[in-house]
């Protein structure tokens, strides 16, 4: 079992920006979704844990080794796959990916070309290995992400808003495929989109400005909630007022109409329907709350 311990981590940026601020989290083996709006955090979070950048303060410590001290220790145990991954060269993907073994520290021929093709099947990339990677679409180029994160087998695996721009199918495809990794190392999945999490990740977080607002299981976090959801159709023009007077958690167009979610330990006024909540509903009402919810 690998186990990756954040401490109390915070990151300030040479211009004063304070990105991370008192980061605690414990991750397991397993999938881990890491859930924030643009600009909470989560690639300064991801940096940091691959050791790409040092924190202003705090711990992290993999499988029991402080790695900020010894960031080698991670580096020869990580798969990232970052927001960006830059330009492909124009080369075959079975050789972009034997190229990049190579920098991985794979010396074996023989080994790195096994590891290749099975990357390749594993990701559903075999039949396309020759045609260059830059041609490939969204979807295929993140599947070739994955495939270059899991050269070396490592134990822990950080994939920065993977599913972005993908189309349902893909977004299925490539989800699947890291649940499948996730069995046996550590997988953290930062996203925005919180269906990305709600069926994958036992365990997941919330960011918001930095600082951790809610960890826990998905299911259980959600069950938190029970009883304090209402619902309501509301006119368009009303929608103002509504917020002035209660804790409104989200406004969705349904049907030409409008609905508002309020978040409230009884029933806010007469015509609100208690609903059952998910975790669109945690997030919103954690991020707008910001009151720590935690669940151990
Ligand atoms: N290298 C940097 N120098 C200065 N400020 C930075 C740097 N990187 C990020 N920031 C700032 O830190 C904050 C957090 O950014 P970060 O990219 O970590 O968030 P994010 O949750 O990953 O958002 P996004 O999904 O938009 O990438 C933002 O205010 C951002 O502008």
């Amino acid at each position: 079992m690998n186990t990756l311990r954040i401490e109390n981590l915070s990151k300030i940026y040479p211009n004063g920006v304070k990105a991370l601020n008192g980061v605690s989290l414990n991750i397991s083996n397993g999938m881990f979704g890491l859930l924030g709006a643009n600009g909470a955090g989560k690639s300064s979070l991801m940096r940091t844990i691959a050791s790409l950048q040092e924190p202003s303060s705090g711990a992290i410590n993999f499988n029991d080794v402080d790695i900020i001290n010894s960031p080698q220790e991670v580096r020869k145990n990580l798969g990232y796959l970052p927001q960006e991954f830059g330009v492909y060269p124009k080369i075959s993907a079975e050789k972009l990916l034997n190229h990049l073994a190579v920098l991985k520290g794979i010396i074996d021929k023989k080994e790195r070309k096994n590891q290749v093709t099975a990357l390749l099947q594993q990701t559903n990339l075999y039949q396309h290995r020759k045609k260059s990677v830059y041609t490939f679409s969204g979807g295929m180029r993140q599947r070739f992400g994955i495939a270059q994160a899991l050269l070396g087998n490592p134990q822990l695996i950080i994939v920065d808003e993977p599913t972005a721009g993908l189309d349902p199918e893909e977004r299925n495809r490539f989800l699947n495929l890291l649940s499948e990794i996730g069995e046996n190392v550590i997988v953290i999945l930062s996203t925005h989109i919180v269906e990305d999490i709600r069926d994958l990740c036992k365990n997941m977080a919330i960011l918001a400005e930095g600082e951790i607002v809610a960890q826990g299981n998905p299911s259980e976090l959600v069950k938190g909630l029970k009883g304090k959801i209402w619902s309501k159709m509301i006119k368009k023009d009303d929608v103002d007022a509504y917020h002035k007077a209660f804790k409104v958690i989200s406004t969705k167009l349904v049907s030409g109409e409008t609905q508002i979610r309020v978040i409230s330990d009884s029933i806010p006024e007469k015509g609100f329907n208690s609903i059952d909540p998910n975790l669109e509903d945690l997030y919103f009402a954690t991020v707008q709350t910001n009151s720590p919810l935690k669940t151990v």
